[in-house]
């Protein structure tokens, strides 16, 4: 073949391959079954990664709603992905019965070794596998799980006494990492049987913080580009450090050993008063659906994804609400009044038990509200069209297309009224049963019906009890920036404003991370 030739063929197969590209290109614009769907370029013309782009920023929640500000409540954000914020639709993809069902496969990266719940794609087997588990969470756990919150909580409190003394009366503490370490102590006490002791130690001993965000960042950027996810999971862990990986596997294993051994101590002794009724006792007695026993890898599988589900999201929840209340001295002294007056009247003692905790009208509003305007998971809660489509949110949308909506855009539209994007506890005391029982609707925080958080009630427990206990103890205000504070990023808020009044610097990715969260501590006066 001469040189002419050989350029021949180049030139026909670039032609052929542009060709082929203008053409699914244009198919995406005007004939997918989205097409007319507004959105980015890159969505409409079917190139994608908007959602990866977001995803590697980490401005997801943010972008999203000047998305939807614009063009409306359906907004294409992917070649066959929709988001929308129609009211209706919270029945149509979430509701149990309703008639979406099966996850998306955006979720699939989320498994640890085997799928957890969480990245358990057919509803089908989603519903087997969360029968199983269900007992891990029922009630007489949760009631147990006091105690365990209660240690904890002690520990922390020992930390900030001891930078406190340390430091001449008044100590600056990354509050932030705390609040973490509290979350990941009070999740290894239920799901692996005993503490991480980070709240004692004060400092991350083994990295599990950076593992936790290496998994999530990386689950999250890969099933926005499943096929991709070998190059996006070696950066991320690169990136961001997975040591504590296998620190944790280590933890998990051995937690399941230990439990194990006992309980076999105690149906050959038949004294079983010694062992805990914890998760992971309910985890390794459980039963698959054809009756088989658990398996020590389906165990270790469900406790490492309690902690990757339970804590960032539980410390994430917990820093926002502290500083809602902080910010605002006017909602800061109705808090501190209404508890103080409980603890007057002895409704409230210490520690301060859930039932007590959410009988305080004012700070249970405040947590409400905090759980509006900053959901831990600000991300599109994806689910698939089922074959023959379906109707959502009032429109058609074909079998197979990929849909969802955001707890963090949603929850900012006017279903919360015209001054949904203000913090306002009184509006859960204000409105009626009936306006109540729809704002509680409408809060998707923890998702909603047959996928809805399996941990919702540990994380209400464990914020209930503690942030009036820690308001009490001590007197918060955020660390002033300066060349001389401990700060290493700029302030940003939770919808991307960028202002160095913020106390932290607000990610927006599958969760809304805030770092560098610092705050100065001092015993507060009686
Ligand atoms: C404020 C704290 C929390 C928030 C905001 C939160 C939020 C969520 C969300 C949004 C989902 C996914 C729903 C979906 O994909 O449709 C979820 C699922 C899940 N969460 Fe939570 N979560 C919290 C605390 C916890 C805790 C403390 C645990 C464990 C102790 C936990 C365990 C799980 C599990 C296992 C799932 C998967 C459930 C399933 O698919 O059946 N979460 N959570």
């Amino acid at each position: 073949m001469d040189s002419l030739d050989q350029a021949q063929l180049v030139l026909t197969a670039c032609g052929t391959l542009l060709a082929a590209l203008l053409s699914y290109a244009l198919y995406c614009r005007f004939f997918h079954p989205l097409a007319g769907i507004p959105g980015p370029l890159r969505a409409q013309f079917g190139i994608g990664g908007w959602l990866t782009v977001r995803g590697a920023k980490r401005d997801f929640g943010w972008e999203l709603k000047a998305l939807h500000d614009k063009h409306g409540p359906c907004v294409r954000i992917g070649r066959n992905m929709v988001s929308v914020t129609d009211p209706r639709a919270v029945d149509d993809l979430y509701k149990f019965g309703g008639p979406v069902k099966d996850k998306a496969p955006f979720y699939q990266f989320f498994k640890v070794t085997k799928p957890s719940l969480l990245a358990t794609l057919p509803h089908s087997q989603h519903q087997l596998a969360r029968r199983s588990v269900s007992p891990a969470f029922a009630m007489n756990v949760l009631l147990d799980l006091e105690e365990y919150v209660d240690t904890c909580f002690d520990e922390i409190c020992e930390y900030f006494d001891r930078q406190i003394q340390k430091d001449g009366g008044k100590a600056t503490v990354n509050m932030g990492d705390m609040l973490q370490f509290l979350a990941m102590d009070a999740v290894g006490e239920i799901a692996f049987g005993r503490s991480f002791g980070l709240c004692k130690a004060g400092y991350d001993t083994e990295q599990y913080l950076p593992m936790i965000d290496a998994y999530t960042a990386s689950s999250c950027l890969s099933g926005t580009q499943p096929w991709a996810r070998p190059v996006l999971h070696r950066w991320i862990t690169r990136k961001l450090g997975s040591s504590g990986a296998a620190a944790l596997g280590q933890k998990a294993s051995q937690a399941v050993a230990l439990r194990l051994e006992e309980m076999r101590k105690a149906a050959e002794t038949g004294d079983d008063s010694g062992l805990r009724r914890d998760m992971l006792n309910r985890l390794v007695a459980a039963k698959n659906a054809d009756g088989s026993p658990f398996t020590i890898e389906q165990v270790k599988v469900q406790a490492n994804s309690i902690l990757g589900a339970g804590s960032d999201t539980t410390s994430i929840t917990f820093r926002a609400l502290l500083a809602y209340i902080i910010k605002d001295e006017r909602v800061y002294r109705k808090v501190m009044s209404e508890l103080d007056e409980a603890i007057e009247n002895g409704t409230v003692s210490f520690p301060i038990s859930q039932a007590a905790g959410s009988k305080l009208t004012y700070f249970q509003a405040c947590l409400k509200e905090t759980l509006r305007l900053h959901p831990a998971v600000p991300w599109v809660l994806p689910r698939v069209v089922p074959a023959g489509g379906a109707v959502i949110g009032g429109r058609y949308f074909a079998g197979g297309v990929h849909i969802g909506m955001s707890p963090f855009v949603y929850q900012r539209t006017d279903v919360y009224g015209p001054d949904a994007e203000v913090f306002r506890p009184e509006r859960w005391i204000e409105a009626s049963d009936e306006e109540r029982k729809a704002m509680e609707k409408n809060l998707l925080t923890f998702g909603s019906g047959n996928r809805v958080c399996i941990g919702k009630h540990v994380a209400l427990l464990e914020i209930t009890k503690l942030a009036p206990s820690l308001l009490h103890r001590y007197r918060l205000r955020f660390t002033p920036r300066g060349p001389s504070s401990p700060h290493k990023l700029p302030g940003r808020s939770v919808d991307g404003k960028w202002d160095d009044a913020e106390p932290w610097h607000c990610e927006s990715q599958w969760f809304a991370h805030q770092r560098d969260f610092w705050m100065d501590i001092e015993e507060r006066a009686a």
